[in-house]
């Protein structure tokens, strides 16, 4: 089974089960969203099902929710846990100063939430995901559904007075449709190239009425665990920077890889 596993998807694995290791007997752990974070909710539920490991999870969107559930995690609400020892998630981007870009899948309102109200966020990534300058992914930006287009006026507007390279919105679509957040609202995505200044931008597109929320996550993240195709996976501490280099076995894992493949 590992065989037919692509590197990418090796990557996003070994992060996830190294990751996994920060969580421990009777924490309240918030679940990602995403393809690594699905890796994460399968190797906790592994944990859960054959260590005996007694934790519940905060999940971060419907789909984690019903992953964790399948994968025998006793799943809670931010309001039933009200704070988290640990938040474990993917991200679209990370910079060395640990901060991010969320909400490739929509679900960056939810993650910012269970994130802030965490002990200490863990971000799980393969290694593309590291960049000098956030901004080559679209920035995600969730907005309600009323007035959607006066709220991207402002939003492109906002962005000229700012000399923002790139500047091109576009609402995100599923088929003919809107796509719709976990909340009933919509995806503005900020085709932006690169972000000079992330703390400013994301101050300013909060204050535009309309605007929920955006998916830069500044000064949340505490630790990044880098994943590579080859099985080498490393520990990046926003104190102390890199911690920890090594490689996880695959073989121990086979049956996680089966599920999947399934
Ligand atoms: O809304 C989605 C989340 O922010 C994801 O964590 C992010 O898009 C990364 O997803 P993936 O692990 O699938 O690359």
């Amino acid at each position: 089974m590992t065989g037919e596993l692509s590197p990418i998807d090796k990557a996003k694995f070994v992060a996830a089960k190294r990751a996994a290791e920060f969580v421990e007997d009777g924490m309240r752990v918030g679940l990602g969203t995403g393809s690594t974070a699905a890796w994460l909710v399968r190797c906790l539920g592994e944990m859960v099902r054959e260590d005996g490991l007694r934790i519940r999870g905060v999940p971060t969107s419907t789909r984690t929710g019903q992953l964790a559930r399948e994968a025998g995690i006793e799943v809670i609400t931010l309001d039933e846990a009200r704070w988290l020892d640990v938040t474990i998630d993917g991200a679209d981007e990370f910079d060395s100063d640990l901060n991010l870009i969320k909400g490739g899948g929509g679900a960056l309102l939810q993650e910012k939430i269970v994130a802030t109200a965490s002990d200490q966020m863990v971000v799980i990534a393969d290694a593309g995901k590291e960049v000098g300058t956030l901004g080559a992914f679209a920035l995600p930006v969730e907005v309600i559904p009323f007035g959607a287009s006066c709220t991207r006026t402002l939003i492109e507007e906002t962005l000229v007075s700012m000399d923002v390279l790139g500047r091109q919105v576009s609402l995100r679509m599923n088929g003919d449709a809107p796509f719709m957040t976990d909340e009933g609202n919509h995806i503005l995505d900020l085709h932006l190239k690169r972000i000079g200044n992330v703390r400013q931008l994301s101050l300013v597109l909060n204050q535009i009425p309309g605007v929920v929320e955006n998916g830069l996550f500044i000064d949340i993240c505490d630790t990044v665990v880098i994943g590579y195709g080859d099985g080498r996976v490393e520990v990046r501490d926003i104190n102390e920077g890199t911690v920890e280099k090594g490689r996880l076995d695959f073989v121990e894992s086979d049956n996680l890889f089966s599920d999947l493949a399934d």
